[in-house]
């Protein structure tokens, strides 16, 4: 079968984007092949992608599209920040809808996706979930902090789920963070039943930080949306961070802004790269 995806990046954090209304994709159970996504995802062999996003009809009223999200190791997961603005223009784009207040669902719940006539796009990404339960991440009780022991150390962070399960631990400097080695020791720490992924943020002041944030599923990514926004809450309930901060990561600058209600608003640029096709095994 032959699939038409554009390539589009937000801050770096690139997708491979596939609409899947006008291309028959399974709507339960994977859209490709296990051996498809994985090697689709792949930068020397496939298209290479952090992640591979596909537009499918909604399945609630009131929405207009669903939204999926695979990681390049092939793992479905329910949020996607960086991802929700390139959604949210993809569908513009390619003329599947000419609103500028896009609802989607996820696995998760509902996103709001507005595209502002700068080109920017704003994401409610919804409420945090402290509740250890929500995140997941296994705790006795639900606290500011936690102490999470991993290899021979113990570090004192910050667990918050925003649809996908996020620890934050603040660093002295993004730079010299431990990200590569002490990355993959979070992503897959016990106390996290789903994994986990891990941010690591330097705080400049109250309205600004440094973050480089290690993915669930596709290692140490250019720029994390959701990674952003958890980062943020995180600083917010360690008294650290005002209702709105400048988040500066590698790939770019996101601005979050969340108030202690209603949902935190992410906003972003979204970048088309290029349309193509490639082959691919036929659905089941
Ligand atoms: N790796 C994440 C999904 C992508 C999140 C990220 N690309 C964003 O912009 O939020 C997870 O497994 O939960």
């Amino acid at each position: 079968m032959r699939l038409r995806f554009t390539k589009m990046h937000g801050l770096g954090n690139d997708f491979m984007v596939v609409d899947g209304l006008s291309q028959p994709l399974p709507e339960d159970g994977p859209p490709l092949s296990e051996a498809d996504l994985r090697r689709l995802g792949d930068r020397h062999f496939g298209v290479g992608f952090d992640q591979l996003l596909v537009v499918q009809p909604p399945r609630h009223e009131g929405v207009d599209f669903r939204y999926r999200i695979f990681n390049s190791d092939g793992s479905e997961v329910s949020q996607c920040g960086n991802g929700a603005r390139c959604f949210a223009r993809f569908v513009r784009d390619q003329g599947l809808t000419r609103k500028h207040e896009i609802r989607v669902e996820t696995a998760e719940g509902l996103m709001t996706l507005k595209v502002t006539d700068d080109g920017l796009v704003t994401v409610d990404m919804g409420a945090p979930r402290w509740a250890p339960a929500a995140i997941p991440f296994q705790a006795d009780a639900e606290a500011d902090t936690y102490i999470l022991v991993a290899g021979q150390n113990a570090y004192e962070v910050s667990a918050v789920g925003l649809g996908n399960p996020h620890v934050v631990l603040l660093v002295e400097n993004v730079n010299t963070a431990p990200v590569a080695t002490l990355g993959p020791e979070l992503e897959r720490h016990e106390r996290f039943p789903e994994r986990v992924n891990a941010g690591f943020m330097q705080i400049l002041n109250r309205r600004e930080i440094r973050l480089r944030v290690f993915e669930r599923g596709a290692g140490e990514t250019l720029a994390c949306g959701s990674g952003a926004c958890a980062a943020v809450v995180c600083g917010q309930r360690r008294g650290l961070l005002d209702a709105t901060v400048t988040v500066h990561l590698a790939g770019g600058t996101l601005q979050v802004h969340y108030d202690g209600h209603g949902g935190i608003r992410m906003t972003g640029p979204a970048s088309r790269v290029y349309d193509g096709e490639i082959d691919v095994e036929a659905p089941a």
